[in-house]
This record gives structure tokens, C-alpha cells and sequence, in this order.
């Protein structure tokens, strides 16, 4: 479904992504580790269609993607960042943030994919006309899923989906993406930092570092120890460290 190979990124002289490649079967979701820097969100913005100055390749569904996305493209593929107030509008009631793209699409039926979104995540018809400072973090980050998913895309990039959240609002949101992916068998790519979200919703993860994926493994592999480069084992021991204090 997705094909990432030898991606090359950079910001002036600067390369910091520097020949990336995986792949993600239709259904699949692969998850982008590594430390803050090593290039995680520049590969997913790239394929995202945001940053337009990269060489390799990057397709889905065997079409290669352009430079430049044509509009249909964004019915395909959504992303969905860490920061929901960030990336839902202040002014707008959650009713025109998800219809925005209904229009645009020129897609039927606005009145009924509204409410159908809004229950596809778990939200009360009620939040359909309040603002996003109104909601909690949790309920805008349903809010942004539903954006995301409303165009009904079969590709969803996601960027720290629950890196700005209250930890017990995380593993929430987690089982409401584990839940849509296997219910509409979205393929998804997800970035973060955090190993423990990446093997929860990731059978494969690539390891990044220096702007390199310098290691693919499965969640099974990484759970067990079974790591090759000394980055992963690190960053295995760091999230193992974390996640049982002393
Ligand atoms: N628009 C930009 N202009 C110049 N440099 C950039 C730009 N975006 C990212 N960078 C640089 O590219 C490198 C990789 O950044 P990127 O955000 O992809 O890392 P990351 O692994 O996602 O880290 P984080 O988790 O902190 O976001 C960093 O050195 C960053 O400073």
C-alpha cells in the first residue's frame, strides 16, 4: 500500500533525512521511532504531501506521488498531529471544522456524515456546535480524528497522536485508533518518540537516527530484546527505565 525508498530530505545544506525506506501492507501500521531530531516528522510531513522538496520515492498504492499533490489526493491520505488546538481552527465550530472537507470534496450527505464522524469516535452529538476551547484534549483529539476520517481516506499519518494528552486519555485514544484501523482497514504511519504508543498500535517499527532508519524490527522483536543496532537497544532501555522507576 505505502512505499517509501531512498528518501532524501533537507533544509538547506542541511540532510536530515537521509535515504529512508520502508514499506506498509494495506491494513498494515508502521511505526517511526527515534530521539526528538532524527527526523520522524519530516519523512511522515513529506509523504503527507506538506513539504514538496524531497527526492526518492514515495507511493501509494503502487501510483507514485508527485511533488505537488493534486486535490484527490488528500481524500486518500490525512495526517493528524500532536497538538489538537494547534491544528483545529479556534474560531470554528466542530460542525464547520468537519465540513470543511465535505465541501471541498464536494461529497453528499454533510448532515449525516457529521453526526455518523462525530459517533465514529465516541462524541457526543452535543460538541457539534461548540468551539475547541470547549472541549477536553481528549475530546478534541476525537475531533481531529474525525476530521481526518470523515473524506473516508484509506491512509492515515499520524504525528504523536497522543504525545500533548494526559496519560490516562492516551491509551483511550490508542484503543480508539486500534479500533478504526481494524474496522475500516485504514493503513496507518505513526510517529513518536514514545516506544510504548508505537508498539501498541505497531507490529513493525523502523528506528530512526541522524535522520537514518537504522533498524526495522517487529514490536514482538523489540518486547523480547531482540535488537541489532545499539540505538534500538537504547532506546529499549530508556522506555523500559521510564516505564518502572526504580
Ligand atoms: N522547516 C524546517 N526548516 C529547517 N530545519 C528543519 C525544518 N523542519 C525540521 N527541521 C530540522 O530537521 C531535523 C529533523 O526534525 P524533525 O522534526 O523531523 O525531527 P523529529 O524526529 O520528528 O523530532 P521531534 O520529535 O522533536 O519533532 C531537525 O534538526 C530540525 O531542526
Amino acid at each position: 500500500m505505502i512505499k517509501v525508498d531512498q528518501l532524501r530530505i533537507s533544509f538547506g545544506t542541511h540532510e536530515v533525512v537521509r535515504g529512508v525506506s520502508f514499506d506498509v501492507a494495506k491494513g498494515g501500521s508502521f511505526g517511526i521511532v527515534g530521539e526528538s531530531g532524527s527526523g520522524k516528522s519530516t519523512v511522515l510531513r513529506a509523504m503527507a504531501g506538506l513539504n514538496e522538496d524531497w527526492s526518492g520515492r514515495i507511493a501509494f498504492d503502487g501510483t507514485d506521488a508527485p511533488l505537488k499533490r493534486p486535490p484527490a489526493f488528500f481524500r486518500q491520505v490525512q495526517m493528524v498531529f500532536q497538538d489538537p488546538f494547534g491544528s483545529l481552527h479556534p474560531r470554528q465550530t466542530i460542525d464547520r471544522i468537519l465540513s470543511e472537507l465535505l465541501l471541498v470534496h464536494k461529497l453528499p450527505d454533510v448532515e449525516k456524515r457529521i453526526k455518523q464522524a462525530l459517533s465514529d469516535v465516541a462524541l457526543p452529538q452535543t460538541v457539534r456546535f461548540r468551539y475547541p476551547h470547549q472541549l477536553s484534549g481528549g475530546q478534541r483529539q476525537r475531533v481531529a480524528i474525525a476530521r481526518a476520517l470523515i473524506a473516508e481516506p484509506q491512509v492515515l499519518l499520524l504525528d504523536e497522536p497522543t504525545s500533548a494528552l494526559d496519560v490516562s486519555v492516551q491509551a483511550e485514544i490508542l484503543n480508539l485508533l486500534a479500533d478504526l484501523r481494524q474496522a475500516r482497514n485504514l493503513t496507518y504511519v505513526l510517529v513518536s518518540h514514545n516506544l510504548a504508543v508505537i508498539a501498541h498500535l505497531c507490529p513493525q517499527l523502523g528506528v530512526m537516527l541522524n535522520g537514518e532508519m537504522v533498524e526495522q524490527l517487529s514490536a514482538d522483536d523489540l518486547r523480547a530484546g531482540r535488537t541489532k543496532h545499539a540505538h534500538t537497544s537504547a532506546l529499549r532501555t530508556l522506555s523500559i527505565d521510564l516505564e518502572e522507576p526504580a
